[in-house]
């Protein structure tokens, strides 16, 4: 049978992209996920405190009792040196006065774009709780006895990992990985204080660090605390409200955002 161009028409959806089984199972799969339908909590912004640190503390603690999985992983943004984004998950490992904390190889790819632009936001999701936060800012590599010292502080397994190196690097072959893994646990478990020589502890100093609460009427709440001498995007400023507070305590100007 001859296929006309109306056939060829229909077996595209409207934007062009060719239908199928596959696709149409996708979307109606995707389009059936629910996001904020369930009982959250709520979250009052003026009970908030004057710092950022202690109320990530407290809604880390309330992800975690409320069986969010994995509460300590997170996503870093970085870019390369043309401006282009890039993002990859990672393990918390501390937020203290200093910053968030993080580790990698300075020869990764994300380690290189640190080098030549040290900036880097980070995004939390704790669903359980209908929560996010994000943290932008400044990022430090720690001196490598410092990053020698985090790593030792974490598992055999960790050291190992960091042990293999060549992180971003092609892999020509499963058994090169199999290969360098199996030597790089032989020498962890033989030399716990082995150093990998690219193991970099990385701080991220807040400049803007924003508290989401999700809400099941779509009135969710957005706190944004920012540096007292942070320059932020456009039209920030026309954002505030009776809410906001800019008396700028402990140096942190706090704000609501439209959601
Ligand atoms: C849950 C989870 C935790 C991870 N934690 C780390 C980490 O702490 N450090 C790290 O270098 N890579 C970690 N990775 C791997 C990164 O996502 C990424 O694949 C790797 O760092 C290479 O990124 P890059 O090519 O952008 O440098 C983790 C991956 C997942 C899924």
């Amino acid at each position: 049978m001859t296929r006309t161009n109306d056939d060829a028409r229909d077996a595209r959806d409207p934007g062009g992209v060719p239908r199928s089984d596959d696709q149409e199972t996708f979307r109606a799969l995707l389009r059936a996920q629910r996001v904020w339908d369930t009982a959250l909590p709520a979250f009052d912004p003026a009970s908030a405190p004057a710092d950022p640190l202690p109320l990530f503390h407290r809604w880390f603690a309330e992800a975690v009792a409320a069986g969010q999985p994995e509460p300590h992983t997170m996503t870093l943004a970085t870019a390369d040196e043309t401006g282009r984004p890039d993002v990859r998950t990672l393990m918390l490992h501390d937020a203290d006065a200093r910053g968030w904390h993080f580790a990698s190889h300075a020869t990764s790819r994300k380690g290189r774009q640190l080098a030549v632009r040290p900036e880097a936001a980070l995004g939390f999701y704790w669903a359980a709780r209908g929560r996010a936060v994000r943290v932008r800012g400044p990022v430090r590599a720690a001196s490598a006895e410092a990053s020698g010292a985090d790593l030792r502080a974490r598992s055999t397994g960790a050291l190992a990992a960091a042990l293999v190196g060549r992180q971003s690097e092609v892999l020509d072959s499963a058994a090169d990985l199999a290969r360098a893994s199996e030597a790089a646990w032989e020498r962890a478990r033989r030399e716990p204080d082995a150093e990998a020589a690219s193991w970099t502890a990385y701080v991220l100093a807040p400049a803007e660090v924003e508290f989401f609460q999700g809400d099941e009427r779509r009135r969710h709440v957005r706190l944004r605390y920012r540096r007292a001498d942070t320059d932020t995007s456009a039209g920030a400023r026309t954002d505030t409200g009776a809410d906001t507070d800019t008396s700028a305590a402990d140096g942190w100007v706090r704000e609501l955002l439209w959601p």
